[in-house]
Formats: structure tokens, sequence, C-alpha cells
């Protein structure tokens, strides 16, 4: 057990560490809750939560993985090379393909809902 809660500590360290040192990982937590709070607001179904909580994780897990890319291969490679700036475009790559699907999941979510509300208004 006292394993266990050491390694959720540091989870949590390599947490604060993204939080503190990552701007886009502040971006993407801070537009993860104006997100949740939409979805309160206009009462999205349960379905349509599946899609936000995964969209919402996965952009974070990317992004954290992206910093940990990023840290390594400041470490392995502090020198230009031209291999280690593929692997952080590739990273950095992959955080994009998520951050597009995201946004439509959320036009595809959202825009009818929002469209429905400024016509009410
Ligand atoms: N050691 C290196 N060798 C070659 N190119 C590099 C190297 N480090 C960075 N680059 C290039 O510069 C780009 C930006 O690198 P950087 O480390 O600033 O990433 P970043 O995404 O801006 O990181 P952060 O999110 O921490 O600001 C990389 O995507 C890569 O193309």
């Amino acid at each position: 057990m006292n394993k266990f809660i050491r390694s959720v500590g540091f989870a949590l360290k390599g947490l604060r560490y993204a939080f503190i040192t990552q701007l886009n990982f502040r971006i993407q937590t801070s537009a993860a809750c104006v997100v949740i709070a939409l979805g309160l607001y206009l009462n999205i179904n349960t379905q349509e939560w599946h899609w936000i909580n995964l969209c919402i994780a996965l952009v974070l897990v990317m992004e954290l993985f992206n910093t940990g890319i990023e840290a390594l291969v400041d470490l392995v490679s502090p020198q230009y090379n031209k291999l280690a700036g593929h692997v952080k475009d590739v990273s950095a790559a992959a955080v994009l393909i998520m951050a597009l699907f995201t946004l439509i999941t959320g036009i595809i979510i959202f825009a009818p809902k929002l469209l429905l509300l400024f016509h009410a208004a």
C-alpha cells in the first residue's frame, strides 16, 4: 500500500511539473474546465459526456507524453541533432492531431446546441 501511495505521489509530481513548465498544458487544462462547464450548462447527454471525457483525457495524456519526450530529448541530445528535432516534431504532431480531433468533436456536440440557444434568444 505504501508503494502504491508513493507511486501516486510521483505521478502527482509529474502532473505538477507539466503544469508549472508547460504553457500548453495550462491552456489545455483551462479549456477542459470551460468545456465541462459548457457541458453542464447545455445539459449534454451521457454519450456526449463519454466523448468529451475521452477527448479531454487524451489531449492531456498526449501533452504529458510530449512533455516527457521533450525532457528526454533535451537530456539525451542537448546539442542540435536532426533526429532529436524529428522526435520532438513527431511528438508535437501527435498532440496536434488529438487537439484537432477534440475540436471537431466539440463542434459536433456543442455547435447545434449553441445555435439553438442563440436562435431562441
Ligand atoms: N536538440 C535539438 N536538435 C534539433 N532540433 C531541436 C532540438 N531541440 C529542439 N529542436 C527543434 O525545435 C523545436 C522546438 O523545440 P522546443 O524544445 O522548444 O519544443 P517546444 O515544443 O517549444 O517545447 P516547450 O513546449 O517546452 O516550449 C522542436 O520541435 C524541434 O524542431
